[in-house]
């Protein structure tokens, strides 16, 4: 249920307030004896992190089900105020901000995370005129529809673990703003049993590793892209996003029958970044993650009278290789 102040009861409880302050201000051995001040605040914002969300769309007897982890930021200048001056009166307090994630999903029409993001900007722009800026990400839980004997079910549906889908989403006050959208995927967790080696790299006193031209490679992609300039509030994110989540899969195995082979994975991310470019023309760069998961051979079969023969590996996930780019036009 709302409740609503009367305006004598708002105007009672900031005085109120404001006598209170004051008397903390006077009071020497007060909690405000803590506020020195000697300093110059660089940088503020505030928001609401890790609001979840399922959004169940019924138009139609076959259901669509959208789970979203959001985070909101908002920006303000005058919210110095409320870090330096102790002065909330204008903060959006961060459970109104949970609160709006709730009711954007009830009224949005956004079929995308991207879309759901700046829809949540849109919406904390229009209610709150001292806004500058707002910050929201949204990560996406992939949910799968089950297929019985090929057949879609209406209601049914696989969670696809670890893999996000991400978007970072910022609109300014400024009409002329185009939001900046940065789309991404994190999660994505690929293995390949051959055609990968790593060799001819740097050997010294402190290396261990013995090159090979066969190897299991593995790892747990995450990937960010940039849209041109004007293009990131109007493309279509989701034919987008099924256009990287290809090249990632292409650049990284290949044709299903052969595959590629992959010299390092530096190369090789490489390699689908420039895929990614060519593929989907209205982003702008990409940047793609792959720490290594090693799948180390278990070389003391030998030792058990078997012999290795590229087949049994231990997992391991740490140490990690981190291996990153950027690919741009
Ligand atoms: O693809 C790889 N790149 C490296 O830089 C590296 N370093 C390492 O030990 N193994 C690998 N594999």
């Amino acid at each position: 249920m709302l409740r609503r102040l009367s305006l004598a009861a708002a105007a009672s409880a900031l005085a109120a307030h404001t006598a209170h302050r004051a008397s903390c201000r006077s009071n020497p051995d007060g909690i405000t004896k803590l506020r020195h001040q000697d300093y110059s605040l660089a940088d503020h914002n505030h928001g609401k992190a890790r609001v979840r969300v399922l959004r169940v769309r019924r138009e139609s007897a076959t259901h669509i089900v959208q789970e979203y982890t959001v985070a909101t930021r908002l920006f303000s200048p005058i919210y110095s105020a409320v870090f330096t001056e102790e002065d909330n009166r204008a903060l959006v307090a961060t459970d109104t901000q949970k609160n709006t994630v709730y009711i954007v999903a009830k009224r949005s029409s956004a079929t995308t995370p991207e879309g759901f993001g700046i829809d949540i900007c849109r919406h904390l722009l229009h209610e709150y005129p001292m806004l500058s800026a707002v910050e929201v990400d949204v990560n996406e839980t992939i949910w799968q529809r089950v297929m019985n004997d090929g057949v879609p079910h209406e209601h049914g549906f696989t969670k696809v673990t670890p893999e996000v889908n991400t978007a970072r989403v910022r609109l300014t006050r400024d009409e002329k703003d185009q939001p900046v959208v940065v789309s991404g995927v994190k999660g994505l967790t690929v293995l390949k049993t051959t055609q990968s080696g790593f060799t001819e790299y740097l050997q010294d006193k402190y290396t261990l590793l013995p090159p090979t031209y066969e190897r299991c490679m593995a790892t747990e992609m995450a990937a960010e892209w940039r849209y041109l300039p004007g293009k990131a509030g109007t493309v279509d994110y989701s034919s987008v996003r099924a256009e990287v989540n290809k090249q990632l899969l292409n650049g990284y195995f290949g044709p299903s029958k052969g595959g590629v082979y992959s010299v390092s994975l530096q190369a090789t991310i490489y390699d689908i970044g420039c895929l990614v470019l060519s593929a989907a023309p209205d982003i702008s760069s990409i940047s793609i993650s792959t720490p290594n998961l090693h799948y180390l051979p278990f070389r003391s079969l030998e030792a058990l009278g078997e012999k290795f023969e590229d087949d049994v590996f231990i997992p391991t996930n740490e140490p990690s290789g981190s291996i990153q780019c950027k690919v741009a036009r």
